[in-house]
Formats: C-alpha cells, sequence, structure tokens
C-alpha cells in the first residue's frame, strides 16, 4: 500500500457534482475547505457512536502515513465533519462524526447525503465499543447500511479494555446477530485496540484489500 498520503478536507455533496469552488451547489454546512472534485479513487468510511475510536483507529492504522492528521479527543462528538483523507493515489478515507451523543445537529442530512451518492465507497466500517458492545443507536446505523445496500463491516474497538469474559460476550452477541439479522454485512468481525495496535495490521491488509491495493497472491 503507498504511504506517500494527502490529506483532503471535500464536501460531500461535491463529491458527486463535481463542484470545485465549495459555492452554487454546496449546502451550508460546507462552508469549510472543499478540497478537490469528483474522485475516482475507492473509498472506505468509518462510521459509529461518538467516542466509539473511530479517528483513533484511523490514525493507528495509518500510523506509518503521517499526513493522515486525524484529530482525536476524549470528548465524545469531537469530529464534527466529514473529513477525507487521500491515501497515495491508492484511495480515500472517510472520517466521520459519530452519532449518539453530542452528534453535529446535520449528522443526518451529511451522512445519509454521502451514504445516498457513496461514490465509489467500497466498504464502510461500522464500529462498536467492546465494552458497552451493540446499542440501539448502532441498530439505526445498521438498519440505514441495510436500507441503502451499503457493504459494511463490524470491528469491535478497544479490547484492550475488554475483559475476556465481556470481549467474548459481546462478540458472540454481535455474531449472533449478524447471522440473524443482516444482509449486508461480513460475516467476520475485526476485533481491535487502537491502543496497544492489536488487529489493527489484520485490518489494514483488508482495507487494502476491498480498495483492489492488495496483490493476489496465488496458492502453491
Ligand atoms: N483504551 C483505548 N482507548 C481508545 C481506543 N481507541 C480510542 N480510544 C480513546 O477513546 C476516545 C475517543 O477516541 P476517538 O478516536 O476520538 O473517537 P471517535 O469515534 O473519533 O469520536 P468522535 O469523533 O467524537 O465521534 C479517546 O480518548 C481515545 O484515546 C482503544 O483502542 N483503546
Ligand atoms: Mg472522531
Amino acid at each position: 500500500m503507498g504511504l506517500a498520503t494527502s490529506a483532503l478536507w471535500l464536501c460531500p455533496r461535491c463529491v458527486p457534482c463535481g463542484c470545485k469552488s465549495g459555492g452554487g451547489c454546496c449546502p451550508p454546512h460546507a462552508e469549510d475547505r472543499c478540497g478537490s472534485a469528483r474522485s475516482s479513487l475507492a473509498q472506505v468510511c468509518f462510521v459509529g457512536r461518538s467516542n466509539v475510536g473511530k479517528s483513533s483507529l484511523i490514525r493507528a492504522l495509518f500510523s506509518l502515513a503521517p499526513e493522515v492528521e486525524v484529530r482525536v479527543s476524549k470528548t465524545p462528538g469531537h469530529t464534527k465533519k466529514m473529513n477525507f483523507f487521500n491515501v497515495g493515489k491508492y484511495f480515500t478515507l472517510v472520517d466521520m462524526p459519530g452519532y449518539g451523543y453530542n452528534a453535529p445537529k446535520d449528522f443526518v442530512d451529511m451522512v445519509e447525503a454521502y451514504l445516498q451518492e457513496r461514490h465509489n465507497l467500497k466498504r464502510t466500517f461500522l464500529l462498536v465499543d467492546a465494552v458497552v458492545g451493540i446499542q440501539s443507536t448502532d441498530l439505526i446505523a445498521v438498519e440505514m447500511l441495510e436500507e441503502f445496500g451499503i457493504p459494511y463491516v463490524m470491528v469491535l474497538t478497544k479490547i484492550d479494555r475488554a475483559s475476556k469474559g465481556l470481549l467474548l460476550k459481546n462478540v458472540l452477541g454481535i455474531q449472533k446477530f449478524v447471522k440473524e439479522k443482516t444482509q449486508g454485512c461480513f460475516p467476520q468481525l475485526f476485533l481491535v485496540s487502537s491502543v496497544e495496535f492489536s488487529g489493527v495490521h489484520l485490518l489494514r491488509c483488508f482495507v487494502a484489500h476491498v480498495t483492489g491495493n492488495l496483490p493476489t497472491v496465488e496458492a502453491s
């Protein structure tokens, strides 16, 4: 995976329309830096409740790419806008604001608009906190992804904070939920700690794979 990385901030509605200026087609939320227009790069995005560890996971996944300048905070609701980062010429990753506590007021408009257009979105990573497990707000997110037919993957975060027993309970609960209640969810759950870097390498390879950047290895 190429690690020459440049950060872009794009208005999600500029991606489909090709607007470069941030004016005209852009909704009021897009007065921030509107980067380049329609991108042909594959995209992956990271969603989940506020404070679940989205920005931290992106930082851990792309720790070798210092230009992915993701901001992490103890305060839930820290990430207020969708932040787009280009990973070299290979793909674009999207750090979403969180839903639930202290979510930005325009969260639904912003995220729904993006997911409906989902230009080149190859996979969505839905993060769930390993200590608290799946919550009712996560179920709403799952419903939305299922309704839009978006392929997604569940990731259990902060596994360093969960006891072995609690981790097992939440893993089994999510596996049962995925099997019985979902269509578009990848059956393999990823377990990660962005602090201890556990599970990060496997997920990094998976991101490379879904964005078409993992060379096929022939079985001998
Ligand atoms: N122990 C532990 N703490 C973590 C881990 N990942 C994130 N955190 C902490 O959780 C808090 C929130 O992390 P963020 O990455 O900012 O969470 P977020 O989902 O981006 O939050 P919002 O942008 O507010 O939605 C920070 O204090 C992080 O240090 C982890 O794997 N283990
Ligand atoms: Mg964040």
